[in-house]
């Protein structure tokens, strides 16, 4: 027995069909999590890899969790590097995530990624919604 990301799969070894892996994104809304690619292949190692890709629809904080938490192999938190709320909001789901960690007994990849690189110079200036912060 071998596994990905902390999860088990069956067999050894070379490996014929591609492993499975679960991604959930993460973070509050307008960070730009939306993508357009939902399930993607893809070569890792040289190993077959079908990608899928959950993009959650939380608003400012975590919600519903469990169906995600139970699905992902791997996690990507995502804010956007304009917004100091974005970034602050991401806090809350690096705790759930190592709460979940903390229930599991497993440690599962969780990247944080700063969104929306071309408008780093109006960091900390606007809100999600666009406006600019007082
Ligand atoms: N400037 C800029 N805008 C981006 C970038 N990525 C996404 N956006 C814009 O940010 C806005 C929000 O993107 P979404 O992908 O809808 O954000 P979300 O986090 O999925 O938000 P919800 O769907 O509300 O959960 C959209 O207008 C996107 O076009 C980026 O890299 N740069």
């Amino acid at each position: 027995m071998s596994s990905v990301f902390g999860k088990p799969r069956a067999g050894g070894g070379q490996q014929s069909a591609p492993l499975e892996v679960n991604l959930a994104i993460l973070g509050r809304r307008g960070a730009g999590k939306s993508e357009d690619t939902y399930s993607t292949e893809e070569t890792v190692d040289q190993q077959p890899v079908h990608l899928r890709v959950m993009d959650t629809a939380d608003l400012d904080t975590p919600r519903n969790c469990e169906r995600y938490l139970n699905w992902a192999h791997a996690f990507l938190v995502v804010y956007s590097v304009d917004s100091r709320q974005s970034f602050e909001g991401s806090s809350s789901y690096l705790e759930l995530l190592a709460l979940h960690a903390k229930e599991t007994q497993r440690n599962y990849p969780a990247l944080l990624l700063g969104n929306k690189l071309d408008m780093a110079q109006y960091s900390n200036s606007r809100n999600l919604d666009g406006k600019q912060q007082a």
